[in-house]
């Protein structure tokens, strides 16, 4: 995802505002122009962007920020705020539930990902316990029952198709009566994308709409259109009751700013992202994390604050440079195993931990998140130390390998594999936050409570210490956090 520029910039129209000697109403309008340059660029869409920057300017107020109230984390908080209000339509989406059979139709254009998507969604609510089924009611593009097929076998999940029957229509409600009769709660319709918004799409969409009368019509969009993302969606929604979205492709170049605009235009809100072309690389759309992701915020501030209270302190940086250099081994992700259940409420924890949260443990279900990350490190410890400070993602593509780890902790094959599926995920995740730049003076706020500068200097890294102008100006820094406190301090 190109988010993390973004959320560059914004720090940077936010650090030049507070530069300012005097805030006033023209250092506020350049600081939200340059916002807006930023939004825009990610593809947000230039009207939303617009009202966006009214509705700041409203909710700042500028007596605040001259009386030296801290500016940065003001206007940043309203530009999340903004953008979390932008993606909630007010009301949530259809949620199928287990037993009740429902029906849920997929639309979008061609190569938005629609396929490869419904495969992920049933594959997702299998994995809850429902029981999905596939129908394939495009019969424009050649390959694609073919490629609802083949998916659906790899996952098993029972689907429905023709070679030879060209009405989509009676595709679609042969199959609901054969998946009806089969008792599955959850029927999945594809249909034909095309190449443009054709009147044809449309027509087709209305009629399969009609014969199959879904519970929830999903409208797919691929990530990376840009600012094209506003109309296309639009388009969707004037043809047929699109109930919720869903972003592809936000693995690649997606800025992430299309997702806002399909809201807007659908008035629907975005329930899964798509994060690559593998069926379980699809994330369940939660807005915070999203925003402060677009924002280059990530869920940084409580997660340093956490590392805080339970890795001990001379090895904070170094567990903070590991965690950003790229090279996430199964090392690291033992010690993060361990740094977590040390560290008590786990669901507060995992929830601010990038990529630990909903997959690894949905909420309310703790105590069994709990027993498979114990599980996960049993099996770790039966790796040896070449296999656990390895970075070549191949290294347990053979097979006796695995088999020696499930041997050796007395687990299955497929336990390994979940485990290795786990670290692959968390890897791809953190080979994103490379280079990433965290903020440290929520944590360092938390250290200047506890110890003195000298000691601090000494935990530091030279680098930062240097930026901090040395041992002098870390003294005055923790005088300033004496009075002060977390709280109060920007990011
Ligand atoms: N990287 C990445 N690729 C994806 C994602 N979702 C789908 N794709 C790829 O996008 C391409 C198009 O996906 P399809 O599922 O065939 O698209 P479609 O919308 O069903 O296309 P039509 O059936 O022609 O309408 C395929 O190569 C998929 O593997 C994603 O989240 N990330």
């Amino acid at each position: 995802m190109v988010l993390a520029e973004l959320g560059g910039r914004i720090s940077r129209a936010l650090q030049e505002m507070t530069n300012a000697t005097v805030i006033d109403e023209k250092v506020l309008t350049a600081c939200l122009n340059e916002i807006s340059r930023a939004l825009f660029q990610a593809d947000v869409q230039l009207k939303m962007v617009q009202t966006m920057c009214t509705n700041i300017k409203k909710i700042v107020n500028l007596e605040d920020l001259a009386a030296g109230h801290n500016k940065r984390r003001i206007i940043q908080q309203a530009v999340f705020n903004e953008l979390c209000s932008m993606l909630d339509p007010g009301k949530p989406s259809f949620s199928p539930q287990k037993g009740k059979p429902s029906v849920i139709m997929f639309v979008g254009l061609q190569g938005s990902g629609k396929t490869t998507t419904c495969t992920k969604y049933a594959y997702h609510y299998q994995k809850k316990g429902f029981k999905p089924a596939l129908i394939c009611a495009d019969t424009f593009r050649a390959g694609a029952f073919d490629q609802l097929k083949q998916n659906a076998t790899k996952a098993n999940i029972p689907f429905y198709g023709s070679y030879t029957e060209t009405d989509p229509v009676k595709i679609a409600q042969e199959g609901l009566e054969t998946f009806r009769a089969e008792k599955c709660d959850l029927i999945i319709v594809d249909t034909s994308g095309r190449h443009k918004q054709e009147a044809a799409l449309f027509e087709e969409m209305r009629q399969v709409a009609a014969a199959t009368s879904p519970d929830l019509v999903i409208f797919v969009m691929d990530g990376s259109i840009g600012q094209a993302a506003f109309d296309q969606a639009q388009a969707f929604k004037q043809s047929a009751s699109v109930g919720a979205v869903i972003i592809t492709k936000m693995d690649g170049h997606a800025k992430g700013g299309g997702a806002l605009s399909a809201v807007a235009a659908t008035k629907s809100p975005v329930i899964f992202i798509g994060t690559g072309e593998h069926i379980d690389e699809f994330e369940t759309f939660e807005t915070k994390p999203f925003v402060s992701r677009l924002l280059g915020m990530g869920d940084w501030a409580g997660f340093m604050d956490r590392i805080q209270e339970v890795v001990p302190m001379d090895q904070q940086p170094e567990l903070i440079q590991k965690l950003t250099d790229g090279n996430f081994t199964l090392r690291l992700m033992y010690e993060q195993f361990q740094n977590i259940m040390s560290m008590g409420p786990l669901n507060q924890v995992m929830s601010m931990i990038p990529g630990f949260s909903s997959e690894l443990m949905p909420k309310g279900r703790e105590k069994e998140s709990q027993a498979k990350i114990k599980k996960f490190m049993t099996m770790m410890d039966s790796m040896t130390s070449a296999e656990l400070d390895s970075t070549n993602p191949k290294l347990f593509a053979e097979a006796s390998r695995v088999m020696r780890v499930a041997r050796g902790s007395g687990r299955s094959v497929r336990d390994v594999t979940e485990m290795l599926e786990e670290y692959k995920r968390l890897a791809k995740l953190w080979s994103k936050m490379k280079g990433l730049k965290i903020p440290k003076k929520g944590d360092m706020s938390a250290m200047a409570r506890n110890m003195n500068a000298q000691h601090m200097s000494k935990v530091l890294p030279p680098q930062m210490l240097k930026q901090m102008g040395g041992l002098g100006g870390l003294q005055n820094l923790m005088k300033q956090f004496g009075g002060g406190g977390p709280k109060d301090m920007g990011k």
